[in-house]
């Protein structure tokens, strides 16, 4: 007995009844033969149905080809605008190409890329940018397009003051915000209207401010504003009107603005003005500019009630260096309330950050103020990203303002400043030329209307008789006179006062006080000084600058003549200039921006009377400086 039954598969008819089993087997045999011979007629069949649509694939992208070659034969017909544009078309052409032969070696491989091809050619030629196909490679570095260089927006677009003072002034009433107080203080100082400038930026920076001095407007911390506007146009009173105003709402006394400023002169000048006006408010106004000891400074800075150092000063007008004094020896100046910073001179303060006195002051102004709670309004952090995390706790916010004549537009030099979302008023409106960098521009600026420039061509040897011809002849007193040095201003002084008819003087720091007062008085009819008067100072009355020594620099040029024509006034500026002057110093006048500079020529017969004269007095002076040299050294 079998262990196992073998079942074998007889087809269909296995299970009908056949004559014999070779028969049935041989039966089978034919079945099988015919579905392989069935098979392999199918396959053939498919194979030679394949091989036409791969020849309609080849003969279609060959006649793609040809359109596009076509079509670059006819795009180059046209006049192509650059060299840059045929170099790009050139490698679109080349990029097209590519793909056409990666498409071209993926039809062997892949089905799929066929039917995508066939149904792109359908498509037809229309669309040939999009190819309907993942594109590879492409990486062939493109030609870079030459950097655009613009000014920030903020730089291009500021908001325009009207050079014209006399015909846009604003009635002092008009500004919204400022206390009756402050109003008749500044009708009683002769102040009725407000010029374009101080119509402009006062409102701007009371609107900031409207929230009080803790929190800025909205909770955020207010824009930092800079102005640029020209020399004598009224810009101490654009900071010193509000500033005022905001402080006065004040209960505790803390240093909140503080006003920097180049030289002793100028803190000196812009104290005196936010004296005048704090005068009669519980405002307090300090000067730390070095004309005090840096130990009686210290005292008036602060003092001790009930076992607590209090400020002694709501308003610190202050030079560069001794403030950093004053913080490096911890002499009782607190910062930690600081609201407003006020930059004077802004673009001379840039390019001269003694002691980096900027980042000693932001230090000194978030150091402190850590102890208290972090949610605090009180508490400070330094202006980093503004994001939302950043922004949600309320800060009692800094607001730098800016002051020049001849502020930079270079943006590289005012990131030094690190401003917040500044804000620009500018009298100077133009389109920046982007293709020059900022760097190489030469920097425009504005000039005061009243101003008639002129220059006078001259020798070296026949200045001192020019100025002489211009005080005895064209009675252009009083004028004021720049050197390019202490020796040549020490010269000059010396040559006019032996001349005679003449009164001159000096200015020196020594008796700077008197010989300014003097000069007002109309008691000197010459003034001669280094550019360390140029920036800033204002001298009432001035007539006439002349500049004796032309200035290197425009900016110099730009400060030396704004000593006249100041207030909407009008006044004269003259240039002697040497022959091998003329041609740069013109250039760069006319590039700053200078309406015009016309030509004087003093003629040598005008001269001839006084030269004479003029001989004796050179021989005198000879003599004296001989004597004087021979008592010193012998
Ligand atoms: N609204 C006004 N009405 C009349 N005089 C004014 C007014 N504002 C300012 N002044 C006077 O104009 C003169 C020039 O003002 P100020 O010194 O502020 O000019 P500035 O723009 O700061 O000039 P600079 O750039 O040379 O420093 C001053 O004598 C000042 O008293």
């Amino acid at each position: 007995m079998s262990l196992f039954l073998v079942n074998r598969y007889l087809g269909e008819d296995g299970d009908e009844e056949s004559p014999t089993k070779e028969s049935h087997s041989q039966a089978l045999l034919l079945k099988l033969q015919q579905k392989a011979k069935e098979r392999q007629r199918k396959n053939l069949a498919e194979h030679t149905n394949k091989k036409t649509i791969k020849n309609k694939n080849k003969a279609g992208s060959q006649h793609l080809q040809k359109d596009k070659k076509r079509k670059l034969e006819s795009d180059t017909e046209e006049p192509i605008d650059s060299k840059e544009e045929k170099e790009r078309k050139e490698r679109r052409q080349c990029r097209s190409d590519d793909c056409l032969c990666i498409l071209v070696e993926s039809t062997e491989g892949s089905e799929d890329v066929q039917e995508r091809e066939e149904g792109t050619r359908q498509a037809g030629t229309a669309d040939k940018s999009d190819p309907g196909f993942a594109v590879l490679g492409g990486f062939e570095s493109e030609p870079v397009a030459k950097v655009r260089r613009v000014l920030p927006q903020w730089l291009a677009h500021p908001d325009v003051i009207q050079r014209d003072i006399k015909g846009h002034l604003v009635p002092v009433c008009n500004v919204a915000g400022l206390s009756s107080n402050l109003i008749n203080k500044l009708h009683h100082n002769g102040i009725d209207h407000f010029f374009p400038v101080q119509a402009e930026v006062i409102p701007a920076i009371l609107e900031a401010a409207q929230q009080g001095l803790l929190i800025g407007r909205g909770g955020y911390r207010p824009r930092d504003i800079c102005v640029s506007a020209p020399t004598g146009s009224g810009k101490t009173l654009a900071f010193v009107i509000p500033v005022v105003q905001v402080l006065m709402q004040r209960v505790v006394c803390h240093v909140r603005a503080l006003a920097v400023l180049p030289t002793k002169e100028l803190a000196q000048q812009v104290y005196k003005v936010f004296s005048a006006y704090a005068e009669g408010t519980s405002l307090r106004v300090l000067v730390l500019a070095g004309q005090r000891s840096l130990s009686a400074e210290q005292a008036s800075l602060s003092e001790y009630r009930a076992g607590v150092r209090r400020s002694q000063a709501d308003i610190i007008v202050a030079t560069p260096g001794r403030l950093v004094d004053h913080i490096n020896k911890k002499s009782g100046l607190k910062l930690d309330q600081l609201r407003f910073l006020i930059i004077d001179e802004a673009d001379r303060m840039i390019d001269s950050m003694h002691q980096a006195w900027l980042s000693q002051v932001v230090k000194a102004t978030y150091g402190t103020g850590g102890g208290r709670e972090a949610s605090s309004i009180f508490s400070r952090s330094e202006a980093a990203c503004a994001t939302a995390a950043s922004l949600s706790p309320p800060q009692m916010p800094l607001q730098k303002l800016l002051f020049s004549a001849t502020l930079t537009q270079n943006p590289e030099k005012l990131q030094q400043l690190d401003l917040h979302q500044p804000r620009l008023f500018s009298s100077t409106h133009r389109q920046a030329d982007a293709t020059v960098p900022a760097a190489q521009k030469a920097e425009r600026f504005d000039f005061p209307q009243g101003l008639s420039e002129f220059y006078v061509p001259c020798t070296l040897s026949r200045k001192p008789l020019l100025i002489l011809h211009f005080i005895l002849r064209m009675k252009l007193s009083p004028i004021l006179c720049f050197t390019n040095s202490r020796q040549a201003a020490h010269r000059l002084s010396l040559l006019v006062k032996l001349f005679g008819d003449v009164q001159a003087a000096e200015l020196s720091p020594a008796v700077r006080k008197n010989t300014l007062k003097d000069f007002q008085q109309g008691s000197i009819q010459l003034l001669i000084s280094t550019d360390a008067a140029a920036r800033g100072i204002d001298i009432s009355g001035v007539k006439c600058v002349v500049n004796y020594d032309a200035p290197q620099y425009v900016r110099t040029y730009v400060h030396r003549v704004g000593r006249t024509a100041r207030a909407g006034k009008s006044g004269l500026a003259f240039t002697f200039l040497l022959g091998v002057q003329e041609k740069n110093f013109l250039k760069m006048v006319m590039d700053a921006g200078s309406p015009g500079i016309q030509k004087q020529i003093v003629k040598s017969e005008s001269l001839k009377g006084m030269e004479g004269r003029y001989e004796r007095v050179l021989q005198e002076l000879a003599e004296r400086i001989r004597v004087h040299i021979n008592a010193l050294f012998y």
